[in-house]
């Protein structure tokens, strides 16, 4: 083996070879200064975008398409639980009162929801309803006069001014599926007075979590037994008899007209 042969075996190089010897010790130029960093991403000369997110976001200029698009309506429904949850954390123990917007304040049942509600407020029970009128407005007048805590959830509809006079904490909700989910995480019991879709949809999705066991047991009153009637003799017949239900279970719900007895079940499981 000759010297360059040994060289090169020996990592060295061999004659006519350049090396590192061969490299310039500095750069000759100066480094590109201003690297641009997106996260951990750094861009540096040719690489470095002319403009920023930032910009984008401050920019007035473009489509407004992306309003209406899912991505940012989720962040708006994210956004309406995080305000749902900060006002009624605190909150402390809560019957719902839910039944119609329609119902009119000469009507017995209105008079009916503002006693059951007043009862209840008066017990230091905060009262949560829809925040509309009708029953809702009742429940929240009832509850308003002994100064108990009256709670508004409502719900943003063309041609709906807001929250009744009777809310002393109201937020309006977007979208009912957030506003639902408010009522049935800071209720420990219901009572439900006569309704439509509205109501209905809220007594059966309380009833649903509860035979599904994703909430714990939870009172729930139908009060009016000649307007419920009807509807739970059809559960318990047609509905039970095609076996889509099982045979009422008699804890589920209540069904009465006995204010006092109302009251005592949806005071019931509430320690106080
Ligand atoms: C239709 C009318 C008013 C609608 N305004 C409402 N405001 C707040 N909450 C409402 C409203 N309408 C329905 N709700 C909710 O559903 C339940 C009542 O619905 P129903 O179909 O009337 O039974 C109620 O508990 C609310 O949570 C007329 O002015």
């Amino acid at each position: 083996m000759n010297a360059d042969e040994r060289r090169a075996d020996e990592g060295g190089l061999a004659e006519g070879e350049e090396g590192p010897g061969a490299l310039p010790d500095a750069p000759a130029e100066e480094p590109a200064r201003g690297a641009y960093h997106r996260g951990p991403v750094i861009m540096r000369g040719p690489m470095v975008p002319s403009t920023t997110t930032a910009s984008h976001l401050l920019s007035n200029e473009g489509g407004t398409d992306w309003l209406h698009m899912d991505p940012w309506r989720v962040l708006r429904i994210q956004a309406e639980f995080v305000d749902g949850f900060g006002a009624l954390a605190e909150l402390g123990p809560a019957v719902a009162v839910f039944g119609s917007a329609r119902t009119p304040r000469s009507d017995p049942m209105y008079h009916a929801a503002c006693r059951v509600a007043r009862r209840i407020a008066g017990e230091g029970v905060a009262v949560i309803t829809g925040g509309g009128p009708g029953i809702m407005e009742a429940a929240n007048f009832g509850a308003s006069q002994v100064g108990g805590k009256s709670v508004g959830l409502g719900i943003e509809l063309p041609a709906e001014p807001g929250v009744n006079d009777y809310v002393n904490l109201g937020m309006n909700f977007r979208y009912f599926f957030v506003r639902k989910t408010m009522f049935v995480k800071y209720s420990s019991a219901a009572i439900v007075f006569p309704g439509g879709f509205g109501t209905l949809d809220e007594a059966f999705e309380l009833l649903t979590l509860v035979q599904t066991h994703k909430i714990a047991r939870t009172p729930v009153v139908f009060f009016g037994t000649s307007y419920w009637g009807g509807l739970m003799g059809w559960l318990e017949g047609e509905v039970v008899e095609s076996g889509c239900i099982s045979p009422l279970d008699p804890e589920l719900f209540v069904v009465t007209d006995d204010e006092d007895r109302a009251v005592r079940i949806a005071l019931g499981g509430i320690e106080r």
